[in-house]
């Protein structure tokens, strides 16, 4: 193995590292990831209890996901907005509504899909 494929590894593990403790700093420092984390894993337990198909498992994967996923980029967005801008400013707002925005729609998507996924098995079991 050449010295610059071994560089190349040593960066990869370094990026690693540092992309870890992007979820670390999500998860200690954003209560709505930490809630985001609490209802994942409620969903996967009642998943898990009321059975669900290879194709469900999926969508609820990648809906876990995609609001995390959001909701890091969210707190990304703020943090640097925060920095940017501490004082009232417009655009600032308005980059901040647009990122909370997204978080939203994400939120909106992943309820549907839950409904429409959870809610007849749950119907099943209970009537
Ligand atoms: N510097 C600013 N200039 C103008 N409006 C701002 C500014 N900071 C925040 N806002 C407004 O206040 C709203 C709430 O901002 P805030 O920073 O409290 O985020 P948040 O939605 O409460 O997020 P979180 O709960 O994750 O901290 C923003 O969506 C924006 O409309």
């Amino acid at each position: 193995m050449s010295s610059d494929s071994n560089e190349n590894n040593v960066k990869k593990g370094i990026g690693f590292g540092f992309a870890f403790n992007g979820i670390l700093l999500a998860f200690r420092a954003e209560k709505n990831f930490r809630i985001h984390i609490l209802i994942a894993f409620v969903v996967i337990t009642l998943g898990l209890l009321v059975g669900l198909s290879i194709v469900e498992w999926l969508l609820v994967s990648l809906c876990i996901g995609f609001v995390l996923v959001t909701e890091m980029i969210n707190s990304a967005i703020e943090a640097l907005i925060d920095h940017l801008f501490p004082d009232y400013h417009e655009v600032a707002g308005r980059v901040k509504d647009l990122s909370a925005g997204a978080v939203l729609v994400a939120a909106i998507c992943t309820a549907v899909i839950g409904v429409i996924i959870f809610l007849p098995k749950i119907y099943h079991i209970i009537v």
